[in-house]
């Protein structure tokens, strides 16, 4: 078992029968959908919501009963992974695409569970590049408004051309150096005409489970 698989087997035992779960997207967070289906096939009585077209396929693969977004009041549990962790548990997600999506997830979740391996956790924020979701309309002058708040940024592209969302924005992966204020960083970001939301979540984590090399799991929490 890899060190993803440790962390993400490890979480989904926090999952309890009648439980609304929302499943995260990216490699970590498949090793929980796959073991939610197992448990799922094997009598666990539960109901999800996927924060990604990505993670609602596999949903689907592996047998999860998916609920509608409309008849949610709130999660009980959201299991994710990150890009980076910072030593107040805030985190860089997004490398997937998924953040705007995952972030709606972890601000309707009572527990909001994120997995990783060792190398995700990080001094400070930033080495990996923040992703900020763009609306398409006049990207070019938010990217002016990004560049003037200090990034030095890309827009992503997949297949040479521009990389599309779920939700059919940009991304624009910026990189702001250390990150040490990310709390402000994000209201700068979130403030800005064309910018629909980026990948720092701050304040949201419950917990972070961490799978290290050589086997062993930490568990970390505010
Ligand atoms: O948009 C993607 C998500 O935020 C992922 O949770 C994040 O990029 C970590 O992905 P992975 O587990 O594949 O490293």
């Amino acid at each position: 078992m890899n060190t993803k698989q440790i962390a993400a087997e490890k979480a989904v035992e926090l999952i309890q029968d009648g439980m609304i779960v929302g499943l995260g997207t990216g490699s970590t967070a498949y090793f929980a959908i796959q073991k939610i289906g197992q448990r799922v096939q094997e009598g666990l009585n539960i109901q999800a919501v996927a924060s990604s077209k990505a993670s609602e396929e596999l949903a689907r693969q592996f047998g999860i009963p998916l609920l509608p977004f409309a008849d949610v009041e709130v999660i009980d549990i959201t299991i994710d992974g990150a890009d980076e962790v910072d030593p107040n548990l805030s985190l860089i997600k997004g490398g997937g695409g998924a953040l705007l999506r995952e972030k709606i997830l972890a601000g309707n979740s009572k527990r909001f569970i994120v997995i990783v391996d060792e190398t995700k956790i990080v001094p400070a924020l930033g080495t990996f590049p923040l992703p900020v979701e763009i609306v398409p309309f006049a990207y070019e002058l938010t990217v002016r408004k990004l560049q003037a708040l200090g990034a030095q940024l890309k827009i992503r592209e997949a297949n040479g051309t521009h990389y599309i969302t779920d939700n059919g924005n940009l991304i624009a992966d910026c990189h702001f150096g250390d990150i040490t204020d990310p709390e402000t960083l994000h209201q700068q970001l979130n403030t800005t005409p064309g910018v629909v939301d980026n990948g720092l979540f701050v304040h949201m984590t419950s917990q972070v489970i961490v799978g290290h090399a050589d086997g062993t799991l930490e568990i970390l929490s505010n």
